[in-house]
């Protein structure tokens, strides 16, 4: 389905409730399937987390998670684990791109069955369940942090535990910690120090409901919004001071454009008032890729320079994240210089306009380009892909005023 979207007002308020983070839904969602005393509240409604929850009932062979890289390495890991099944674990045609060879290897060196049913070093893969008693295992971790928390996940329920050795830099850092708290949080022993991640073993654990913060990521699109108004005040509820999610940083990069956020019992308040536009912004995401077009997006918006990076994971990701924002902001008239890792943004003087939004079967673009609908209306392709992460997300906007008109 394609929308036309634009929105004429300058200034806006309004209150959202954007369901749990779906980082910490698919990690909780793992758990409760080893440990049954665990109870969740505030699950996210995202399409990922539907198609991990089916997954972990599912009795069929062959199991498919669509476009979830979470639910894909997460359950890699799980599935190697499960003694007695075996299962066909795939995705949709893009997650069929995305690697998976560094888990896999991990796995196996730990004595895990898993082979490629197509490309070597992609899904599917066949997964025979086998039980796991070697508890030390080293994985490159400058790809995907996916990869360590697959394996941190499901070393509690190893015989021995696991001792994770990650070799190399570490990418989108805050995911591995966030994974280590919740395991803790869980009341499973662990720690993180100097490249080592040590799970204990855990027979059982006391029962627990934990409730998940919402989602930071998708709070992203509201900071832009809240950004390029003249005036806003926007509450998002379910928010904490202390985040386990790394894209909690956003807070401090958007005060740069003067978003304040306050924080009032378990809400956040994004406040913005009339203030000067800085030059640039500059940021290194290699901890916070989720939000790379969100950033670049605002500032198209708001005609300043943008430089990024640490944006190496970006060409795995459901697209090619790069060369989508290149393509989509040039049509609007940015000029954007793109390397392996990083972005560049020339700004427009003035932006087009009759553009159509190409999104590329991720989410995060049609999301990230919503909020410049308060400068010049335009047209998103395929303007359902949000239900990945964030299905709600249209409605949401029309809460706020924005015109979504809905064709074909
Ligand atoms: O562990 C997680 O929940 C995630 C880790 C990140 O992936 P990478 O570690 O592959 O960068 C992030 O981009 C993704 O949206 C969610
Ligand atoms: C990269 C993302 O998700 P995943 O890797 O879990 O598919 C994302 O949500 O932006």
């Amino acid at each position: 389905m394609e929308i036309k979207i634009s929105h004429s007002e300058k200034n806006l308020s309004g209150e959202l409730q954007i369901t749990g983070s779906k980082s910490e839904s698919n990690r909780l969602l793992i758990l409760q399937s080893l440990f049954t005393s665990l109870q969740v509240k505030n699950l996210s409604n995202s399409d990922d987390t539907q198609v991990m929850k089916k997954a972990l009932q599912s009795k069929e062979e062959v199991v498919d998670i669509h476009h979830a890289g979470t639910a894909m390495r997460f359950l890699t890991a799980y599935f190697a684990a499960k003694e007695g099944r075996e299962v066909v674990l795939t995705g949709s045609p893009r997650m069929q791109e995305r690697p998976v060879k560094l888990l896999v290897e991990a796995l196996k060196s730990i004595g895990a069955a898993i082979s490629y049913e197509k490309e070597e070093g992609f899904p599917p893969l066949r997964i025979k369940g086998k039980k796991l008693t070697k508890d030390e295992v080293v994985v490159q971790a400058n790809i995907s942090s996916q990869y360590i928390s697959a394996l941190m996940l499901i070393a509690p329920s190893l015989p021995n535990g696991l001792e994770i050795k990650l070799d190399g830099q570490i990418t989108s850092a805050p995911y591995i910690s966030m994974t280590l708290e919740m395991l803790q949080h869980a009341g499973i022993k662990g720690e993180f120090k100097n490249n080592r991640i040590k799970i204990e073993p855990a027979e059982s654990l006391p029962a627990k409901t934990i409730n998940i913060e919402s989602d930071w990521s998708s709070a992203s699109y509201f900071y832009s919004i809240a950004a390029i108004c003249d005036e806003a005040e926007l509450k998002l509820s379910n928010y904490r001071k202390t985040s386990l999610q790394g894209d909690s940083c956003l807070a401090k990069i958007y005060s740069q454009l003067g978003v304040e956020t306050e924080h009032e019992n378990d809400s956040i308040i994004l406040k913005k008032k009339p203030c000067k536009k800085p030059k640039r912004i500059t940021e290194d995401l290699q901890n916070s890729p989720d939000i790379a077009q969100t950033i670049a997006v605002t500032c198209l918006a708001l005609g300043i320079e943008c430089q990024l990076g640490g944006l190496h994971t970006l060409k795995i990701k459901e697209t090619d994240r790069l060369v989508a924002l290149k393509n989509e902001i040039e049509k609007f008239g940015g000029k954007v210089d793109i390397t392996n890792d990083s972005l560049r943004l020339h700004p427009a003087k003035t932006l087009n306009k009759d553009v159509s939004v190409a999104t590329y079967n991720d989410h995060r673009m049609a999301m990230a380009f919503a909020p410049l609908a308060l400068k010049v209306p335009f047209k998103v392709e395929d303007a359902m892909v949000v239900s990945k992460s964030y299905p709600d997300f249209w409605e949401d906007l029309e809460s706020l005023g924005f015109d979504v008109q809905r064709e074909g």
